[in-house]
């Protein structure tokens, strides 16, 4: 519980500061459209963003996952959408080390390391000071 708590803050954190990057308030990612947004499609059974991370997690792969779904997991498009965002904001070089979750997830989606490996380089990620950049 601890780990997931982690992950789901500093994920709330990574969407924050690119919302903040874009012009948005602070106040609207800590509000119901952000962390009460998160909370639902973290924690909700019947979600669909989680219905997808748990069946990865389980070791089936992205394509069967969308393919057996008859509902659209919003969270994989927008993974993209995210980094093509990221990647046009100045200092746009250091944005892995920015917003650590968002590409280990891209990561994951896209192949190029499983979700064990994902995780693996999320834990090993050096510590810093919590809110270093808001
Ligand atoms: N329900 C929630 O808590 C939240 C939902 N969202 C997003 O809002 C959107 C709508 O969510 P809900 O109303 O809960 O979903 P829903 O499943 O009730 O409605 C989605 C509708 O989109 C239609 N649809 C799916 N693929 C389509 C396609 N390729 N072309 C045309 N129509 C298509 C479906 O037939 C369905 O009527 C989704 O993108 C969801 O991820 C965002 C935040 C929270
Ligand atoms: O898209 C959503 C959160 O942004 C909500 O959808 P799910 O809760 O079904 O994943």
């Amino acid at each position: 519980m601890n780990a997931s708590a982690a992950l789901v803050t500093r994920g709330v954190n990574e969407v924050q500061r690119l919302a903040i990057n874009l012009g948005a308030r602070s106040s609207t990612l800590t509000g119901l459209s952000g962390v009460g947004d998160t909370f639902g499609t973290c924690f909700g059974p019947l979600s669909r963003n989680r219905t997808l991370g748990m069946r990865l997690g389980r070791g089936e792969t992205v394509e069967e996952i969308l393919a057996s779904m008859a509902e659209v997991a919003e969270g994989y498009a927008t993974t993209f959408s995210l980094v093509e965002m990221i990647e046009k904001l100045p200092r746009a070089h250091r944005a892995e080390r920015t917003f650590p979750i968002i590409y280990n997830v891209k990561c994951i989606l896209d192949g190029s390391c499983t979700p064990q490996e994902g995780v693996r380089r999320l834990m090993d990620t050096k510590g810093r000071v919590e809110l270093w950049n808001l």
